[in-house]
């Protein structure tokens, strides 16, 4: 019987224990753990995905910031606004929402972020420690720590397992690459370049698709019993969304899967909010 994972009930009960921790800051310390999320320009998916960022962060009893900049915003007014933001006390976790327009430097905008504020882990010095498997609290990218959140509520260990990751974005596929192995897992990195893909597909114990191409993977190309977890979300003209994974065929050979929508998408936003109240509480 395959298990279809719910990832929005199991970011639903995420976000219980997140509010929990936020009460008891406040209670305990005095703290309010606050967010603020920059966002340039009015692309559709990233004006709702910082919408429901900036409400759930409210909901969960946080201080949130959605700071909105013109498409045609200059690096100078962007840097000038994380700056800010470093030196708020009030605030605990800045991020800065992709993709950019062209004419924005994302490397240098991302550095000057202070590292300790870094909720999405996408500052070298954030990379570098996961990179490292360095001991210590450091912030990771929010989607790959919400498929690990995913990955532990199904399967007894990670140890062991034979990993493909479909992908190479420093946003989910690398630093995810890093978690798997920290955990000693054994971890190959394909992408739609690699040759026979098919054979690193069918050797995966656990499966995972971030290739931005709808219904890609199909039953034939994956191991009796797999995970699959499907990192796609693409939109196809009928606005229906599709992920890479062609889930009702996948779904008569693997063991358990993520739909899309409902799967992976639900656990970046609630990882978002645990990991703000994390760095209000290793920062206090
Ligand atoms: N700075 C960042 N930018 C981006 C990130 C990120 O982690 N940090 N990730 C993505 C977008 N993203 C969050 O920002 C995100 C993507 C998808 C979902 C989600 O809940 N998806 C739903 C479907 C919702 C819909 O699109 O209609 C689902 O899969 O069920 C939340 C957040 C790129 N940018």
């Amino acid at each position: 019987m395959t298990n279809v994972i719910n990832g929005r009930k199991i970011a639903k009960q995420l976000n219980k224990e997140t509010k929990t921790r936020v009460d008891k800051l406040k209670k305990e310390k005095g703290i309010i753990p606050g967010i603020a999320v920059i966002l340039v320009g009015d692309n559709p998916a990233s004006v709702i995905y910082t919408r429901n960022k900036h409400r759930t962060a409210e909901k969960l009893g946080m201080k949130s910031i959605l700071r909105k900049f013109p498409k045609d915003v200059s690096q100078a007014e962007v840097l000038q606004a994380i700056h800010h933001y470093n030196d708020d006390p009030t605030i605990h976790a800045i991020l800065i929402q992709l993709p950019l327009p062209k004419h924005l430097n994302q490397t240098e905008l991302i550095e000057a972020i202070a590292p300790e504020k870094d909720v999405d882990g996408f500052n070298s010095k954030n990379v570098g420690k996961l990179y490292n498997n360095e001991n210590g609290h450091y912030p990771v990218s929010c989607t790959a720590r919400g498929i690990m959140t995913l990955l532990h509520s199904y399967l007894d260990k990670i140890e062991g397992k034979n990993v493909t990751i479909i992908g190479r974005s420093i946003l989910v596929s690398r630093p995810l690459q890093s978690l798997l192995i920290n955990e000693n897992a054994t971890v190959t990195m394909v992408s739609l370049h690699t040759d026979n893909i098919d054979y690193y597909t069918k050797h995966a114990d656990i499966l995972v698709v971030a290739a931005g191409k709808p219904n890609l993977i199909k039953k034939d190309q994956v191991k009796l019993g797999a995970t699959v977890i499907d990192v796609g979300i693409n939109r196809m003209a009928n606005h229906h969304l599709v992920g890479d994974v062609d889930c009702d065929d996948v779904k008569e050979v693997a063991e358990n899967i993520t739909p899309v929508p409902g799967g992976v998408g639900p656990m970046t936003i609630a990882t978002l909010m645990q990991q703000t109240v994390d760095l209000a509480e290793w920062n206090k």
